[in-house]
């Protein structure tokens, strides 16, 4: 008997992949898959404001399941959002829509870093609960959990909102390093307390996402950011699920990234997964990369592009398929279900 049909169970693909299985199906799920792309959320969410909407158990593990039911992807991740642990760690942040994060007193000095407080547990009893609520219903398609990386974290919080290139936060870096560390070591420990907090309710995977990462100097991101990221993912230390590290732009970064201790790496658009896979020193399972600037191009050039990027995974042990960065608001959602079925179709 194969191992994992034991228990009557079928083995999930996408979990077979992050170990470094390819089956006989290249599983597929997309960075924001539950989002403004589909209808059913937006009338999930109408009137209801982002944070309170992940603060609902509920309604957080309804959008959670809605793009495995519309799409049928290999996996479902959790609907919430990289701050939420900044807000239940107690400092006030928004999002704003069309924008982002947004902070009215960002963190910019010694003395703002030292007023943050680590987060309490029991905050985190909501997200805990949208865990069941979600596993209770997936069956077995895996839920991922997912955090921010300290980096992108703190980004938001000294640039006080999205920034072009992160540039107060990378001074920062340098006109008080002890400020920085103590920063990033909270960012640190209140996403690592999130994703833990996830993954003790059931989710089978969890993915730490750096978008912020592609800003940085490969130096910098080794000696003053790589440590935290690490920091962050070894709060799962002892539960046994399989991590993914994703970045925006973190090509020249992505040799480091096994180092964090993650057993995949996500890939953004710019390079090829080949050369990716190639840089990753050849053993490391992929996720990505297909372009988002190409969901509203006529099908015969989005398939093409996807075959090119199944081609090209096929350098590595395994490959997840998924966007290079996440599904955009404006996204024909028939065309999400349209890449699912030719994904799974290819042998
Ligand atoms: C940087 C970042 C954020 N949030 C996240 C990141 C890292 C990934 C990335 O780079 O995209 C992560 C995130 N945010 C959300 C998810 C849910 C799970 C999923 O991928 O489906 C995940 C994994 C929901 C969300 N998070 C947000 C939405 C949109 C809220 C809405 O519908 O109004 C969703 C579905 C809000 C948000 N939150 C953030 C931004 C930039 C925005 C967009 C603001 C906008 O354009 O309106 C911060």
């Amino acid at each position: 008997m194969r191992p994992g049909w034991e228990d009557g169970r079928v083995p999930s693909p996408f979990l077979s992949a992050l170990r470094g299985d390819r089956g006989d199906v290249t599983p597929i799920w997309f960075m924001r898959q539950a989002g403004r792309s589909l209808p059913e959320y937006r009338a999930s969410r109408a009137g209801i404001d982002m944070l309170d909407a992940c603060l609902t158990p509920e309604l957080a593990a309804e959008i959670t399941l809605q793009p495995v039911r519309r799409h049928g992807v290999d996996a479902a991740i959790l609907f919430s959002d990289i701050v939420i642990p900044v807000l239940l760690a107690g400092v006030p942040v928004r999002i704003v829509p069309g924008r982002g994060p947004v902070l009215d007193e960002p963190i910019r000095t010694a003395s703002d870093v030292l007023r943050l407080r680590p987060i309490d547990p029991d905050a985190l009893a909501p997200i805990a609960e949208a865990v069941r609520l979600a596993v209770a219903e997936l069956g077995d398609t895996p839920l991922i959990a997912f955090g921010g990386a300290p980096f992108t974290l703190a980004s938001y919080l000294v640039e006080g909102g999205p920034s072009k290139d992160q540039l107060r936060a990378r001074s920062m870096m340098y006109a008080d390093p002890h400020a920085w560390a103590a920063l990033l070591n909270w960012c640190a420990d209140v996403t690592g307390a999130f994703l833990r907090a996830q993954v003790e309710a059931g989710a089978g995977a969890a993915q730490l996402f750096d978008s912020w990462i592609g800003s940085l100097s490969r130096r910098d991101y080794q000696r003053r950011v790589a440590p935290h990221s690490k920091r962050a993912l070894d709060a799962l230390r002892g539960l046994d699920v399989p991590k993914i590290h994703f970045g925006v732009g973190s090509g020249e970064v992505l040799d480091l990234l096994p180092g964090l201790g993650v057993d995949a790496v996500g890939v953004d658009w710019r390079i090829p997964l080949d050369e990716a896979s190639a840089r990753l020193g050849g053993g490391v399972p992929v996720q990505g990369n297909i372009d988002p600037a190409l969901l509203a191009a006529p099908w015969s050039v989005l398939s093409a592009h996807l075959d090119d990027v199944l081609d090209r995974g096929l350098a590595a042990p395994a490959h997840v398929a998924n966007l290079g960065h996440g599904v955009p608001p404006e996204t024909d959602p028939g065309v999400l279900t349209r890449i699912v079925e030719h994904v799974h179709a290819r042998r």
